[in-house]
């Protein structure tokens, strides 16, 4: 088997507060392989965010190991091993969808020619060509969320992690997003790191479901998915799908019981 892209060995993270210790996480392990498509599922509190935050070297873990690409998160951080999307689309206001996606490609220092190839294309891929011109409050939050994907994207980093992307937004625009970001992930191949509350959601994307338990943080089961690789959204009504997402809710039951 290949080395992991990621790998956490009993990993841990205990935040110190004024009301005493929070056991953020306890115990992680975890391998994902490259390509695979990884949801993060668990109620409020479960360390869903602080997992991906420790992957994004974002947090420092007080115990165990965790490796990006072979190297220490703050190396792959440096190494600008992945994209980040946060919840909020958080795009500024003052510079149009394209000044958006260049701006990380500024900082990186990108040929202006360069940059633009980059935009043009991650726009394409979020299917937003066309756009570039535009201001963020021109566009409806969903375009908005896609936009801030391209961000991510622009720099071609092989790991996408993503903090509950689509909580904010209605459900027939989320299953459109859904539809569209498993197309991206199997042109690109990328590998996929994605927080939701939604079980739906988690068992339509991924490859591999990860559920977690709180007080302390935890993982409780890993499901690896044998749903088909391309998967419309009718796929949601078969046999499969629904055992799978009961798995899921039989999970966050047991966890929720301890
Ligand atoms: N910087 C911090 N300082 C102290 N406690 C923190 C900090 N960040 C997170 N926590 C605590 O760690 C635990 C896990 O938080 P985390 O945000 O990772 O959970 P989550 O599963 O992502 O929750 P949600 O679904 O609400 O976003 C919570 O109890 C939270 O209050």
């Amino acid at each position: 088997m290949k080395t992991p892209v990621i790998q956490a060995k009993d990993l841990n993270l205990t935040f110190e507060t004024n009301d005493g210790p929070v056991h953020a996480l306890k115990g992680v392990n975890l391998d994902i392989q490259q390509g695979d498509f990884v949801s993060f599922i668990g109620p409020s509190g479960c360390g869903k965010t602080t997992f991906l935050r420790c992957i994004a070297g974002l947090e420092t873990p007080t115990g165990g190991s965790l490796t990006v690409n072979g190297m220490s998160p703050d190396n792959a951080r440096k190494a600008r091993a992945y994209g980040y999307v946060f919840q909020a689309a958080g795009l500024y206001p003052w510079r149009t969808i394209g000044g958006n996606i260049r701006l990380p490609l500024e900082i990186m220092g990108y040929s202006k020619q360069k940059q633009a190839e980059q935009v043009q294309r991650t726009l394409e891929l979020v299917d937003l060509a066309g756009f570039e011109k535009k201001f963020p409050w021109q566009l409806s939050g969903g375009m908005q969320q896609r936009a801030s994907i391209a961000r991510a994207l622009a720099f071609d980093a092989d790991i996408l992690l993503m903090d509950e992307p689509f909580g904010a937004l209605d459900e027939i625009v989320r299953d459109h997003l859904n539809a569209e970001l498993l197309k991206l992930w199997d042109r690109t191949g990328k590998t996929v790191g994605f927080v939701t509350h939604s079980i739906p959601e988690a068992v339509f994307l991924s490859t591999k479901i990860v559920v977690m338990s709180p007080r302390p943080g935890r993982i409780t089961d890993v499901i690896e998915s044998t749903l088909p690789r391309e998967r419309p959204l009718e796929i949601r009504d078969s046999k499969e799908f629904i055992e799978i997402a009961h798995r899921v809710r039989e999970g966050l039951k047991a966890g929720s019981e301890v």
